[in-house]
């Protein structure tokens, strides 16, 4: 073997060990796959590797996480006896197995002959190379046959979100919105801090401009080796995410309260409408960020750390934002791992939340003034159907639906009742966008 092919040999085994801690510290510690990867990469096993092995293992990892149903089911089809028990790492070396035979097209020796050198560093399970060894080959020569007969939304979605989303939205979206998660490539999309330069900027970035107005690459480098970026003539904000600033319409001039802010993609776009903006937010650590996001891109907000459900600020607003936490379940598509840290409770818990935080805004609104109320939660709990608790409580406030000609691009998104819901399938062909729920709610003058 040449010094290349050993180096390389090694490499390729010690992307898939951080592939293997990748997926533990989702699956397993509850981290997000993000936060996961920058601890893997400052401090874990991928510190050593170069840029393109960390990019492999976290393709392995996304893999894992978007395919998860699907890995398991196949498995479970080579796997007579089930998992046994006390087995350790074996399960996640099986998946990451099967994620590369069977969706990254990894050549079947190189895979299985990975797999089994993990029991290198996992010696107390070294009884399990055998198994290991058997199961991965018959994935390879017969696995594909198998995934054929799954169906993907139903494989990969637990059944109380399958069943929510069919019943919101029907089969056919479901389906469609599955097909986005799939997919290895996620566009990245640009919100311009000046709007009347995006032809020079799509141009030097290679970007498309969308109807929304925003930039959006389909595949992309470093977002901090980007051009523009230093100069700070942009932020990376999902599409569907800029919709809700828009909502409150001209807020030049205006005093604004941005409400749970960070890390501030919706503050930089109401500093850039040259409105005065105050951001809230529970975590200072988080408004740490805000505050360097607004100094890359050289704005300025007033922020502020406070508990929406507590805090005082002892005046009457023309214009609240409030971008309440929620279950995030439309932000799957750049966070597959949200698929399987997500539990029904959760969504109980963050609409009673967004319940709480509308109602206790609704007497810091000045006569005549606006909220803006949004989730990127796909879950009709976290949107819809807080409207009519909402009104009965505030008999002051109504909605005020959402013109098609008010907002370039918006035509699409517009409910019957005036709302705002775009989801992950929608502009499908140019990779999908979040899923956002958005209401404009008026009090009376
Ligand atoms: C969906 S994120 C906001 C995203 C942000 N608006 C943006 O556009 O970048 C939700 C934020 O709510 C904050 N948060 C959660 N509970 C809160 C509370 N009770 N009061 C204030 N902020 C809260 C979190 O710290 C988190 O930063």
């Amino acid at each position: 073997m040449t010094d290349t092919h050993q180096s390389s040999k090694k490499s390729g085994m010690a992307a898939r060990d951080g592939a293997l801690r990748l997926i533990h510290a989702v699956l397993s510690d509850k981290y997000l796959l993000d936060d996961a990867y920058r601890h893997e990469i400052t401090e874990g096993q991928l510190r050593r590797l170069n840029g393109n092995d960390r990019a492999f293992a976290k393709r392995i990892a996304i893999t894992v996480l978007q395919h998860l149903g699907e890995i398991d089911i196949v498995l479970s089809r080579f796997m007579d006896r089930g998992m046994p028990n006390k087995s350790g790492p074996l399960r996640n070396i099986l998946r990451i197995g099967v994620a590369e035979l069977l969706y990254l097209d990894n050549p079947a020796h190189a895979v299985v002959d990975c797999a089994v050198t993990h029991y290198r560093k996992w010696r107390k399970y070294a009884g399990f190379k055998g198994l290991t060894n058997a199961i991965l080959r018959r994935v390879s020569k017969d696995g594909a046959k198998e995934l054929a007969s799954i169906d993907p939304a139903k494989a990969n979605l637990p059944d109380w979100l399958y069943q929510s989303w069919t019943k919101t939205y029907g089969l056919a979206a479901t389906n469609a919105m599955m097909e986005q998660f799939l997919k290895p490539l996620i566009p990245l999309d640009l919100t311009l801090k000046n709007g009347d330069d995006s032809a020079h900027w799509a141009e030097k970035l290679e970007a498309e401009i969308m109807p929304t107005g925003n930039l959006r690459m389909a595949t992309h480098d470093r977002v901090d080796r980007l051009a523009g970026f230093d100069e700070g003539a942009w932020w990376v904000q999902d599409a569907a995410a800029t919709l809700p600033v828009k909502l409150l319409g001209d807020v030049t001039g205006q005093d604004v309260l941005d409400l749970c802010a960070a890390p501030g993609g919706k503050t930089m776009q109401l500093a850039a409408k040259g409105a005065n903006v105050t951001a809230l937010d529970l975590s200072t650590k988080r408004l740490e960020r805000v505050q360097e996001n607004l100094d890359r891109v050289g704005l300025t907000a007033t922020l502020v750390t406070g508990d929406v459900l507590t805090h005082e600020t002892g005046k009457k607003w023309p214009f609240i934002l409030l971008d309440a936490p929620c279950s995030a379940t439309g932000t799957i598509r750049r966070h597959p791992e949200l698929i399987h840290q997500r539990a029904a409770q959760d969504i109980t818990h963050f609409a009673s939340l967004q319940a709480k935080m509308l109602n206790r805004i609704a007497n810091q609104v000045a006569p005549g003034g606006l909220i803006v109320f949004c989730t990127c939660s796909l879950q009709s709990e976290e949107g819809p159907d807080l409207i009519s608790d909402f009104l009965m409580h505030n008999p002051d406030f109504g909605i005020e639906p959402i013109e098609p000609d008010e907002i370039a691009g918006i035509a699409p998104f517009i409910q019957n009742d005036g709302t705002m819901r775009t989801r992950p399938d929608q502009w499908g062909e140019k990779g999908g966008m979040d899923g956002f729920f958005a209401m404009r709610l008026r009090k009376c003058e």
